[in-house]
């Protein structure tokens, strides 16, 4: 099916409360986080991983980025601890971008855009028994957001934490997917410490399509959500 939304001006974040309403609810992602807003929570409690290097199955373009599927039908590879209850099994991994090396994060820190953001997607399947069914939840999902910014790097393999940066240092909060159906049942995880991607790579992920076949070849030149109002939600960081 065609898809209803898009980053177009015609179809693009500006116009997607007009097909879903939660565009504009309370707890909407992605967030500009401000170092010296949040607060220290000394409760939060180290990111826990474990990635098993067989759950990752395909790549795709999945509309609005590439995604790497994983088989989540049993708990091969899973985040715990952090600001989590249970254990969050691993489900996709995607990056958002800009058309240019100069912005393309979703996430923002103190007004720093940076020029990619992978999001690795898991679900609470301790409470619930699948990813449709979580992701209708407050609690059903656990997002990694990791920022990247343009130059050299070089990594190698497809376990998810080859692309965490050193530090695991994060800012936590309650937000949404950052595309449609845009539900609110994120708890939300970015790494302070971003990654580094190169011009060509990036410039690679502009070139995926975002028409569909036999249509006439329309770039995804971007795919990244501005910044949603913070409204009555609190960042807590992981590190002083
Ligand atoms: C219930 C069906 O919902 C989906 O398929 C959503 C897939 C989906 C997962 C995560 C994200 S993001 N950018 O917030 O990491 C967007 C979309
Ligand atoms: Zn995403």
């Amino acid at each position: 099916a065609r898809q209803s939304w898009g980053y177009q001006d015609h179809n693009g974040p500006e116009v997607w409360h007009e097909l879903f309403p939660l565009a504009n609810g309370d707890r909407q992602s992605p967030i500009a986080i401000k170092s010296s807003e949040v607060k220290y929570d000394p409760f939060l409690r180290p990111l826990s991983f474990s990635y098993d290097l067989t759950s990752p199955k395909v790549i795709l373009n999945c509309g609005y980025a590439f995604s790497i599927e994983c088989d989540d039908t049993e708990d091969r590879s899973v985040l715990r601890a952090g600001p989590l209850k249970g254990s969050y099994r691993l489900r996709q991994l995607h990056f958002h971008w800009g058309p240019t090396d100069d912005y393309g994060s979703e996430h923002t820190v103190d007004g720093l855009e940076f020029a990619a953001e992978l999001h690795v997607v898991h679900w609470n399947s301790e409470k619930y028994p699948c990813f449709v069914d979580a992701a209708q939840q407050p609690d059903g999902l656990a997002i990694v957001g990791v920022l990247v910014k343009g130059s050299q790097v070089a990594f190698t393999n497809f376990d998810p934490s080859s692309l965490f940066p050193e530090s695991l240092d994060y800012w936590t909060y309650h937000g949404s997917l950052t595309v449609p159906p845009l539900l609110e049942s994120v708890i939300w995880i970015v790494l302070r410490q971003p990654i580094t991607a190169s011009s060509e790579q990036l410039a690679t992920f502009r070139s995926l399509l975002c028409s569909a076949k036999g249509e006439p070849a329309c770039c995804l030149l971007s795919n990244c959500r501005p910044p949603q109002p913070l409204r009555n939600r609190h960042v807590r960081a992981f590190f002083h």
